[in-house]
């Protein structure tokens, strides 16, 4: 399938119920291996300090798997820099990092940097990351004004944080939220950077907004996606989220 906009597929969640046994079921090599079967162009971790899900082990594994067998996928690892990020970066080179400011033990992410406050500490890890040759992504409000801002401290893309645009999405106030979101993409690409997304988006809300927003070059998606794994299978939950993809571009 062809589409604009590549699918990374977060793997959090198999971790987050293999965790409750000590049996290694459900596997995240398997599930990561059927969902590029299935056409996703990526995989997607955010190891946690606290290893409530994926565990450095498991970060270890996928790499050497998508290495190995997957060498076309993108391996993308998220996380905070100051925190346990730069450990897999410097070790594994992964093709993309998301920098991303949650506090140790965050029940989930749910902000972006903030700039100018951010902008002197992350800028000697973002050079460091890139002279790894590992892209670097930082996860971001849709707040236009701050897109100049994440280019200054030399980073490739912005992760547009969309749980905002969900929580809006069959309201009254998506179509005004989405306007948001297409400024600070298009801010973004202006600014000479390239657009991720991801937070919340599933199989209701993610076609009209990759329709609506310019430019959005891949999409992480997780929670959703593993909840309708659960329902369809890996594979088939794939090529559902790359169909709605496809029909944001007819
Ligand atoms: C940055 C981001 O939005 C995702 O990584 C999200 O935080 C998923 O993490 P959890 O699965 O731990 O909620
Ligand atoms: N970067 C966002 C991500 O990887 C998945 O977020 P979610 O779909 O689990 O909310």
């Amino acid at each position: 399938m062809n589409s604009r906009t590549a699918l990374s597929v977060n793997l959090n969640k198999v971790a987050l119920v293999r965790n409750t046994r000590h049996l290694g079921i459900p596997s995240v090599t398997r599930a990561a291996a059927l969902c590029l079967g299935a056409g996703a162009q990526g995989i997607t971790v955010h190891p946690r300090p606290d290893a409530r899900h994926i565990r450095a082990d498991d970060v270890h594994a996928l790499h050497a798997q998508l290495a190995q067998e997957w060498p076309q996928a993108e391996f993308n690892i998220e996380g905070n820099p100051f925190h346990n990020l730069m450990d897999f970066v410097r070790r594994l080179r992964p093709q993309q990092a998301t920098f991303v400011p949650d506090s140790e033990g965050q029940f989930t992410s749910d902000h972006g940097w903030s700039f100018p406050e951010d902008l002197q500490r992350l800028r000697p890890l973002v050079a460091e990351t890139r002279e790894h040759g590992v892209r670097v992504s930082l996860f971001m409000d849709p707040v236009p004004e701050a897109m100049a801002h994440a280019r200054a401290v030399g980073a490739d893309r912005v992760e547009l944080y969309t749980e905002g645009y969900a929580r809006a999405f069959g309201t009254p106030r998506q179509e005004a939220v989405l306007r948001q979101y297409a400024l600070a993409a298009q801010a973004a690409l202006d600014a000479g950077l390239a657009v991720n997304a991801g937070h919340d988006l599933n199989r209701e809300n993610l076609t009209l907004f990759l329709a609506t927003v310019p430019g959005v070059s891949e999409v992480s998606i997780g929670h959703a996606f593993i909840a309708d794994a659960l329902e369809l299978g890996y594979a088939a939950a794939t090529r559902a989220y790359l169909d709605c993809i496809a029909r944001a571009f007819p």
